[in-house]
């Protein structure tokens, strides 16, 4: 791939290769398919697909990918082997335009402990792949496995040998994380100082994050003179993961003029939805606090940081959640929450600060905040109508429940009994699995016609004493209600959780029909 842009930096995304070597179980060539669309749409420049000498799945999915990308490059990777190679333009020909990844490791420990060769036979391997695989393409990347650990008058060989050979691209792997952002910043301008023809190839890194540094260290490698960084959606990869995309991504356009004004094609507005793809086919959640993509990443819970961002949110933010695809911040109510908070929220529902009194509502909030973890706006609401002994009161209240389900021909039947008001009421009913079924009584009996947009449930404690925490959040008349249960039991948690909506909305209604009782009076 021939980018004629110095400030252009080439993302090469390997998600699909590094990135499903971390998995649990290994990706179907359709799933591998559905990622790679995401990331075509995402503006990678270069999608490593797999390993075609892996195993016939992985050979079918880099054909399949290359047959469908519309404008990233697909890639396969191969040892410094022929069968390989071979196996690689088995999987890509016909193609109009395709890369050949070979690699091979040339620090001591790789070379005498792992392939048992001398570092002769390295370097002649890697000239002997790079040149067999130029016979299938002009686009050869050539890759120094475990380079941020090689000796620098070896790693100077081996480019220069790679380069001569053909290669378009070579790539210097920190295989394990090993470096420091100025330590391998040195080790990119040695290569530049010392390969006399550097200029004939494309210099491209691959960090790893063992030590937490795979980020900072691409960043550095672009500074000293790289123009391809190597990178996984979510940070996904071997161990502690590669280089994740967003962050380099988002780092090079926020900081751009520190970085030289570098840029990428990356279209940082479908990052939020590749993170999510990603996640959910690799069967990997993002952790809450991972940059750019974690549920927290663009989250205020604290009253000084949110009284800042309700002034100014670049006050917190330094990149807006809109500009990498997510709707909006969150702005969570807790007890670390502080009027300016409460204020907003109660504005947003329609309430001047001249109809209630701030400081009371606010120390009440404290205690209902410190009781409950996190409040929500119909709890705050409720505060200014309910007196505080009624404020939490219920209406739905679990009596006993029943579940039968079991294997193919059980048909999942529960049988649910409801305290309601004063009165009891038992419902049964079917469902596509006990939960299913709970919640079908559940709605039957309360009469509140929600649909659930979340299920979380959660281990909580360990061993013989876990319990489960199911977290639901449900959608009734366009507003969003959440509900949690805990118990020993996942299905009685499940239906406390439904019940503890349930009451929400049922407080949220009597609200409503109070306010326009008042508007019509
Ligand atoms: C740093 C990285 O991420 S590298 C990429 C890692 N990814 C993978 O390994 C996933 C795909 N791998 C596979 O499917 C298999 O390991 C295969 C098909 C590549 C090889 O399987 P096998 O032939 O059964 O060998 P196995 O994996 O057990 O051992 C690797 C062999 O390749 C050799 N080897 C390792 N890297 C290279 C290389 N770059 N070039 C040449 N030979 C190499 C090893 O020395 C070892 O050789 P030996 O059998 O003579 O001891
Ligand atoms: C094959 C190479 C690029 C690799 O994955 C590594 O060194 O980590």
């Amino acid at each position: 791939m021939a980018i004629n842009d110095d400030k252009r930096v080439i993302i090469f995304d390997t998600t699909l290769r590094d990135g499903e070597q971390a998995l649990q179980s290994s990706l179907s060539p359709k799933q591998k398919l559905q990622i790679a669309m995401i990331l075509d749409q995402l503006g990678v420049d270069v999608i490593e697909a797999g390993f075609p000498i892996s195993s016939p799945g992985d050979m079918e999915a880099v054909r399949l990918i290359g047959q469908n990308l519309k404008n990233a490059t697909v890639c396969g990777l191969s040892r410094a082997v022929d069968k390989d190679i071979d196996a690689c333009y088995e999987a890509m020909k016909g193609l109009d335009h395709y890369r050949i990844h070979t690699f091979i490791a040339t620090s001591d420990i790789h070379v005498q402990d792992k392939l048992k060769k001398s570092f002769d036979d390295v370097v002649e391997m890697a000239v002997r792949a790079v040149t067999r695989a130029r016979k299938y393409t002009d686009d050869v990347e050539f890759s120094c496995e475990d380079a941020g650990r090689t000796p620098i008058d070896h790693l100077c060989r081996t480019v220069e040998a790679a380069i001569k050979a053909g290669a378009t691209t070579v790539n210097i792997p920190d295989t394990v994380g090993y470096t420091l952002p100025y330590e391998f910043g040195n080790i990119i301008k040695s290569l530049f100082d010392r390969v006399p023809n550097i200029d004939k190839a494309v210099i491209s890194v691959h960090c790893h994050n063992d030590l937490g540094m795979a980020t900072a260290n691409s960043l550095t490698a672009l500074q000293n003179g790289a123009r391809q960084i190597e990178v996984a959606v979510n940070g996904l990869g071997e161990r502690a993961g590669n280089c994740s995309l967003e962050e380099v991504a988002m780092t090079i356009k926020t900081r751009s003029e520190y970085m030289g004004g570098l840029y990428t094609g990356i279209v940082s507005t479908n990052i939020a939805r590749a993170s999510q793809v990603v996640a959910g086919v690799c069967n990997e959640p993002v952790p809450p606090h991972k940059a750019i993509v974690g549920s927290n990443a663009f989250a205020h819970s604290s009253g000084i940081h949110q009284d800042g961002v309700l002034k100014n949110r670049s006050t917190y933010e330094i990149i807006t959640p809109e500009s990498v695809g997510f709707k909006e911040n969150n702005l969570h109510m807790t007890a670390r929450s502080g009027r300016h908070m409460i204020k907003s929220c109660l504005a947003s529902l329609g309430y001047d600060e001249s109809t209630y009194d701030l400081d009371d509502v606010y120390a009440r909030f404290l205690k209902l905040a410190d009781r409950k973890g996190q409040v929500f706006d119909y709890d705050l609401e409720a505060l200014l109508f309910f007196s505080p002994d009624k404020e939490e009161e219920t209406q739905f209240e679990l009596e006993s429940l029943n579940v039968i389900s079991g294997g193919k021909n059980v048909i999942p039947t529960a049988s649910v009994r409801l305290k309601i008001g004063k009165r009891t009421r038992t419902e049964s009913g079917t469902g596509n699995g006990p939960v299913d079924a709970v919640f079908n009584c559940i709605t039957r009996l309360t009469g509140i016609r929600c649909e659930l947009t979340n299920y979380v449930i959660a281990a909580k404690g360990s061993g013989m004493n876990a319990q489960g925490q199911v977290d639901v959040d449900v959608m009734y008349q366009g507003r969003q209600y959440h509900g949690k249960g805990l118990s020993t039991d996942v299905i009685e948690s499940s239906a406390l959780a439904l019940i503890h909506a349930c009451n929400s909305i049922y407080r949220a209604r009597i609200i409503a029909d109070e306010k326009l009782e008042n508007k019509e009076k």
